[in-house]
């Protein structure tokens, strides 16, 4: 579905003009309620993640940006006494992805996660990439040397790394693991790609890559992001939600949310007036 929500002329000097081209639903959040037992963690969101464009989460420590990352690819299935209600429509399939008649493996086939810190297996550089496409039964040599390829020169990595399919993934640098988790998550084909604060760990040489690269990989895959970093929200997405206490607060342009927020509370965090 093409929707009426325009992104910004790249370029365009005025922060409040509409429209340069369509973008289509990639998820629509309705009315999403989340509980870790008697915590209520996210209250009533509703909000559209657009397909080929990034979204960033931002907002003040504890305000829910992981508890609701997390719930596009259902790891809070991993642990007993949470509860979601509400749904998270996945498009083209027009598919509640939370609904309990959808097996959350499925999701997670469809649905790739980044996380704070490189988590790399304590495998070799190619086995890692190669891990998920094992699971899905991908065992030929040939297409599995073919997608690690792929997957390693759309993270950023295979200049480095090509020489040293073997070694073990523990003896690439910081930034190099994050980008070997990206490559790891890209190899399957994920149609969302989560990314939760990525560059956290990572010096601002290795940032400035990763942010690169996200920026580079929105021409494949629907990107959403949790940071804490506003100039990094500011750098790498098109449309960023603020969150507050369990509640989405404003949603838009990023363009527009940092130069002209229609919330005080909004401006008010954005200006390091408050978090
Ligand atoms: N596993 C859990 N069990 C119970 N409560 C949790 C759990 N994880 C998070 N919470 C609570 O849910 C709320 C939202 O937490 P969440 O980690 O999603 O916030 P956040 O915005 O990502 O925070 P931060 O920026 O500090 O990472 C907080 O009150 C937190 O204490």
């Amino acid at each position: 579905m093409v929707t009426n929500y325009f992104t910004q002329a790249a370029g365009s000097d005025n922060s409040t003009a509409p429209a340069s081209k369509p973008v289509a639903d990639k998820c629509v959040v309705k009315n999403l309620n989340f509980f870790y037992g008697e915590l209520q963690a996210l209250k009533s969101i509703s909000m559209t993640v657009y397909e080929k464009q990034v979204t960033a989460l931002i907002g003040p420590s504890g305000c829910g940006k992981s508890t609701f990352l997390r719930c596009f690819n259902r790891m809070h299935d991993l642990y007993s006494g949470n509860r979601y209600d509400g749904e998270i429509i996945l498009h083209p399939d027009n598919e509640n992805i939370l609904s309990r008649a959808v097996d959350p493996i499925e999701v997670r086939m469809r649905i790739g996660m980044v996380f704070q810190k490189p988590n790399p297996f304590p495998k070799s550089i190619f086995e890692n990439v190669a891990y998920g496409l094992r699971i899905r039964g991908i065992n030929k040599r040939a297409i599995l040397e073919e997608k690690v390829e792929t997957a390693l020169r759309n993270a950023a990595l295979w200049g480095e790394a090509k020489d040293r399919l073997n070694d073990l993934a523990f003896n690439l640098s910081g930034g190099q693991q994050q980008r070997l988790c990206i490559a790891r998550a890209l190899a399957t084909d994920p149609e969302l790609l989560l990314f939760d604060e990525p560059t956290s760990a990572l010096d601002p040489a290795a940032t400035a890559s990763i942010e690169e690269l996200i920026t580079d990989l929105k021409n494949k895959v629907t990107i959403l992001i949790v940071t804490h970093n506003m100039q990094q929200a500011a750098r790498v997405s098109d449309f960023t939600a603020y969150m507050y206490v369990g509640e989405l607060i404003e949603f838009g342009v990023t363009d527009t949310i940092f130069i002209k927020p229609k919330h005080k509370q909004t401006e008010d965090y954005i200006t390091g007036r408050f978090g």
